[in-house]
């Protein structure tokens, strides 16, 4: 057996860097959503968000600090004293808060963005960290850019982040710019210059520009960096974040290699990349390492021969070890109640009577559609139709008639708070005139921002996800629908949205266009 006593640590920026994705934008409830999922994850810290950003995320950040137990809670300020301030009111009620203050340290930085001189940014790095010292014990501090910044200036403004009472010294290399062994070089002779570092974590940022974020994560690991910082899927800014999934994956099957552990519940992998997935509207692709679709498949008759006779010719992780379960009850038009709770509790879903009601529901009716219901239809029931905001609107019933020679024309039926209304509405093409039909019965003045579809399972009675997008009074809601009946879930999810503006904005604020 290896040794593995070395404990990495596992800093979590989904929500932060994350929804930094463009086009990313979650509400509290989401964001708290996926809070709590990251904590049965396992990870050590979630940084929730950037409190100054918004009075939104300020919000998300102080819900998650007051709820979720476990990880240290994390919010993000500049070295300023109203963002150090603003991200402490947020972060007071945690049990385990922590203050990430950054400012850059590259020339190119300091000389274009900031305008500042190098003198500058070391006494903003001095007052800035003891501010957010004299709030709270645990203060992470990062040197914006530091893989591109003068090595002799960088070790100095760490120096000064330490003596200033920094307990975390996090190295971005913001813009992916670094290689693996530079950037392992980098943290090694970081260690070795920086006067009292060793009084505190060395962590590391990765951006995936060059596709290299885990690779310079694991290199960093293997001179020194004890926590890692990333987000699920590898979402973020551009290119995106150090995938913590592979990250994690890595870690642990070359444990031989690196000699070390983490606290992530493995098994909670999947799940949780396919909540992320699904609230940020990000897609994950097909061949991404660990959470892709084909990640565990085999196409090729070599390789089913070879894993036929023994699993671990070609397969380097079992996928139970991520959470995705094999199973031998098949799930159709003929399954049960007992079937459909015991399937989804080993998916990791508790639902209480009256969402298996829903679930049960959903299930049969599109058993009735499909012969075999997998594990992402589920999936897919679950997460977008059940756990779900209340309904002001509820898609009953759709009728479209399209072809290439007519005009597409869609009729409309929706529960608004129980009573059925009825609309029918022409439009470009058969789901503008779906939508546009809703939009006469719902009355409220969205706008259709973009519009995405994508089949959740395989085959041609595969089910269709549609995520759109809606802005109302400035806001970005996001809508998810699912069907084997493509035009019904793009109906499904542009309701969805609405609720969402419903719910959010509150009835009594909105404004409602004349009849
Ligand atoms: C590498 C990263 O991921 S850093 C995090 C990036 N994330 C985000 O920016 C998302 C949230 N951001 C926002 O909502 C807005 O940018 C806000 C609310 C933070 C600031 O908005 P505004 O005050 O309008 O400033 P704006 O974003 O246009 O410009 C940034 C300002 O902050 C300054 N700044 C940038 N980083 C820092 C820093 N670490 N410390 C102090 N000042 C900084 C810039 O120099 C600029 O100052 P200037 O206005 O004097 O030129
Ligand atoms: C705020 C810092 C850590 C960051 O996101 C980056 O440098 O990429
Ligand atoms: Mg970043």
């Amino acid at each position: 057996m290896p040794d593995t006593s070395k404990r990495i640590y596992i800093f979590d920026t989904t929500l932060r860097d994350g929804e930094q994705s463009p086009g990313v934008s979650l509400n509290v409830e989401e964001k708290l959503k996926i809070a709590h999922q990251l904590a049965r994850l396992g990870v050590d810290v979630i940084e929730a968000g950037f409190p100054i950003a918004s009075p939104g995320d300020f919000e998300a950040v102080r819900a998650i600090a007051r709820e979720v137990e476990g990880p240290v809670i994390a919010g993000l300020a500049r070295i300023n004293d109203r963002d150090i301030d603003r991200a402490w009111e947020a972060l007071q009620e945690a049990r385990r808060p922590r203050i990430h203050v950054f400012i850059a340290t590259s020339d190119i930085h300091l000389k274009y963005k900031l305008r500042m001189t190098r003198e500058e940014v070391l006494a903003a790095v001095r007052k800035g960290v003891a501010r957010a010292k004299s709030y709270c014990q645990d203060v992470e501090f990062s040197p914006e850019d530091a893989s591109r910044s003068d090595i002799d200036f960088l070790c100095q403004v760490l120096a000064a982040a330490v003596e200033s009472g920094a307990t975390v010294l996090n190295i971005p290399d913001t813009v992916g710019y670094a290689t693996p062994a530079e950037f392992g070089r980098l943290i090694a002779e970081i260690r070795r210059r920086v006067p009292g570092i060793e009084q505190v974590q060395i962590s590391v940022h990765c951006h995936n520009d060059l596709g290299l974020a885990v690779a310079n994560s694991l290199a960093a690991i293997e001179n020194g960096a004890l926590q890692v910082e990333g987000a699920i899927n590898g979402i973020g800014e551009r290119a995106g974040n150090t995938a913590l999934e592979e990250l994690v994956m890595a870690l642990y099957t070359r444990r031989d290699y690196y000699g070390c552990h983490t606290n992530i519940v493995t098994e909670e992998i999947y799940r949780t990349s396919r909540l992320v997935s699904s609230l940020t509207g990000m897609p994950v692709q097909y061949n991404k390492a660990i959470v892709g679709k084909n990640a565990f498949a085999h196409e090729a008759g070599i390789h089913q021969d070879g894993v036929l006779k023994e699993r671990t010719t070609y397969e380097i992780m079992n996928p139970t070890m991520i959470g995705l379960v094999q199973n031998n009850i098949v799930l159709g038009k003929h399954s049960g109640r007992h079937a459909l709770r015991s399937r989804l509790e080993e998916l990791g879903f508790k639902l209480n009577e009256a969402e298996l009601d829903k679930a049960f529901a959903r299930f049969k009716e599109l058993a009735d559609r499909k012969k075999e219901i997998t594990d992402r239809d589920l999936e897919a029931i679950v997460e977008h139709e059940v756990k779900q905001i209340p309904e002001k609107f509820a898609l009953e019933h759709i009728h479209i008639s399209t072809g290439n020679r007519v005009v597409p024309t869609a009729t409309i039926g929706l529960r608004v708070d129980q009573e059925l209304k009825e609309e029918a509405a022409c439009g470009e093409g058969p789901v503008d005139a779906a939508f546009k039909a809703i939009d006469k019965i719902t009355r409220i003045p969205v706008c259709l921002k973009s519009y995405a579809l994508n089949a959740v399972t395989g085959g041609k009675d595969a089910v269709g996800e549609v995520t759109v997008k809606v802005e109302y009074a400035g806001r970005v809601f996001i809508g998810r629908g699912i069907s084997t009946d493509v035009l019904e879930a793009s109906a499904r999810a542009y309701v969805n949205a609405i609720n969402k503006v419903v719910y959010e904005i509150g009835e009594e604020n909105l404004q409602v266009l004349e009849a």
